[in-house]
């Protein structure tokens, strides 16, 4: 069977489809027995210059050369972009053409909305490559866990925030340093605001979420921290209790009986012995925790051109053999449940917590009175003398809930002369 396929954005994800569909061509045929060809692609520049492959299919801005065209049954959204993204596709689905993207802004935002499009219309709408890039996680939370219960799913997801946190730690890159290299490197979104700020992550945990637990959470549910605000000090503190600094997604079951769900991106303390914390660069892992599976990690690229355009590739050949096996229109996780956010209460951590106070006789003692008060209690406790006559504390805790910790934010930010300068979960 002739497939044709009309591909929004020739950026650094649409050239590496390109790229596996011209040099892996024979293989794709004689596994999915179908001959997936470009038709059509339109980009934003037409005077760009394209480097890496044949330009075998013409090149335009008008959406319509591939929404209109009949000899187009794939279309693939590797764009980027929120409001005109969201117009192809439901444009796209509602021609009855299939779809692929690896827009997670746009899954995460309209994803229930463009999935009941997609059924309505016996079309495959597929997003492999939007969580943690050439990591087949969406398809194995699918298909591999039905018959067990997730009670967390976690892990690195934004390529962009590890390769800057590691480039930092062992290339002794600046922040900015590491940032335009990653940008460079093609790890970075149009906007790397989304990265750093922890919005990329969210939008992954969104979805995460959805295929982990049902659920169809939206970003004001989730807590967002980026890693903007962590500093050198904050991780030099960190490594030396025996701690990596990695920005973590975290979903999981909370509450006596698992009945509530936390969803959270934060910068997190990981022990050095646990395999996150090898997890370096652009990669990411996840981990899923199932009752009956017990731990599994999946580790791989979470950016770039190549891995992220093999997810891609797979959603491709999986709508492929959809349509040889005339099957199309099964949604791509058919999972669902109504959401329990948790509550403050329920979100039980153990914490790292730094804190700056003037450095008179007493003020370390009010300060563990304040944490006694919210009944907060510490497993190590470090002092350094900071600038301008100010002590730096740091704090490892026993766990303690997001609720307790609003009661000491709360007293401190009454206090004079003392600062919360830092507080991130500690991971186990
Ligand atoms: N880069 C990565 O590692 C990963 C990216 N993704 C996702 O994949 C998508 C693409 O990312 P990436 O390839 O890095 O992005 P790039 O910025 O490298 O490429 C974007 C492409 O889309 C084109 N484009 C942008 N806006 C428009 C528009 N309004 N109309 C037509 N064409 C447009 C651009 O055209 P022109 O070339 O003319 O500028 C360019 O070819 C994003 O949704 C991203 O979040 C997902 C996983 C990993
Ligand atoms: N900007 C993203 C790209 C992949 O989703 C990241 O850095 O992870």
């Amino acid at each position: 069977m002739d497939i044709g396929i009309g591909l929004f954005g020739l950026g650094t994800v649409g050239s590496g489809v390109v790229k596996i569909l011209q040099e892996n061509m024979d293989q794709i045929t004689k596994r999915t027995g179908s001959r997936l060809t470009v038709k059509h692609a339109v980009v934003h520049n037409l005077n760009k210059p394209r480097h890496g492959f044949t330009q075998d299919f013409p090149i335009t801005d008008n959406a319509s050369d591939i929404l209109d065209n009949d000899d187009i049954q794939i279309v693939v959204e590797v764009m980027g972009t929120l409001d005109q993204a969201y117009d192809i596709i439901k444009r796209a689905l509602n021609a009855k053409k299939h779809v692929v993207t690896a827009n997670k802004d746009l899954i995460a935002s309209h994803g229930q909305e463009l999935v009941a499009i997609a059924e309505a219309n016996g079309v495959d709408l597929f997003f492999e490559a939007a969580v943690a890039g050439g990591i087949p996680i969406l398809r194995t939370l699918a298909s591999s866990f039905t018959a067990d219960e997730i009670s967390r799913v976690a892990g690195i997801i934004n390529g962009t925030s590890n390769f800057i946190l590691t480039q930092m730690a062992i290339n002794n890159l600046s922040y900015a340093e590491a940032l335009k290299l990653a940008q460079d490197k093609g790890f970075a979104e149009s906007d790397p605001t989304n990265d750093v700020e922890g919005f990329d992550a969210a939008f992954k945990l969104i979805i995460l979420s959805n295929f982990a637990f049902g659920i169809q959470p939206v970003l004001g549910d989730l807590t967002i921290n980026g890693i903007a605000n962590l500093t050198d000090t904050d991780i030099a503190d960190a490594n030396s209790f025996g701690y990596a600094v990695k920005l973590l997604g975290v979903a999981q079951r909370v509450g006596d009986t698992k009945e509530a769900i936390s969803i959270e991106v934060a910068p997190h303390l990981v022990p050095f012995t646990h395999p996150l914390a090898t997890v370096n660069n652009e990669n990411n892992a996840v981990l899923v925790n199932g009752e009956s599976v017990g731990e599994v990690m999946l580790y791989g690229p979470g950016a770039g051109e190549m891995p992220t355009a093999n997810s891609v590739l797979s959603d491709l050949t999986n709508v492929a053999t959809d349509l040889a096996l005339n099957t199309p229109g099964r949604p791509f996780n058919s999972f669902n449940q109504d959401l329990n956010l948790a509550k403050p209460s329920q979100r039980v951590a153990r914490r790292f917590i730094v804190v700056e106070v003037d450095d008179t006789p007493g003020a370390m003692y009010s300060v563990t009175g304040m944490f006694a008060a919210a009944k907060i209690s510490f497993t190590d406790l470090k002092q350094t003398p900071a600038a301008n006559g100010t002590a730096r504390l740091v704090a490892l805790t026993h766990p303690a809930s997001d609720a307790q910790l609003n009661v000491i934010r709360t007293t401190i930010r009454n206090a004079d002369g003392i600062n919360l300068a830092a507080e991130y979960k500690i991971f186990s």
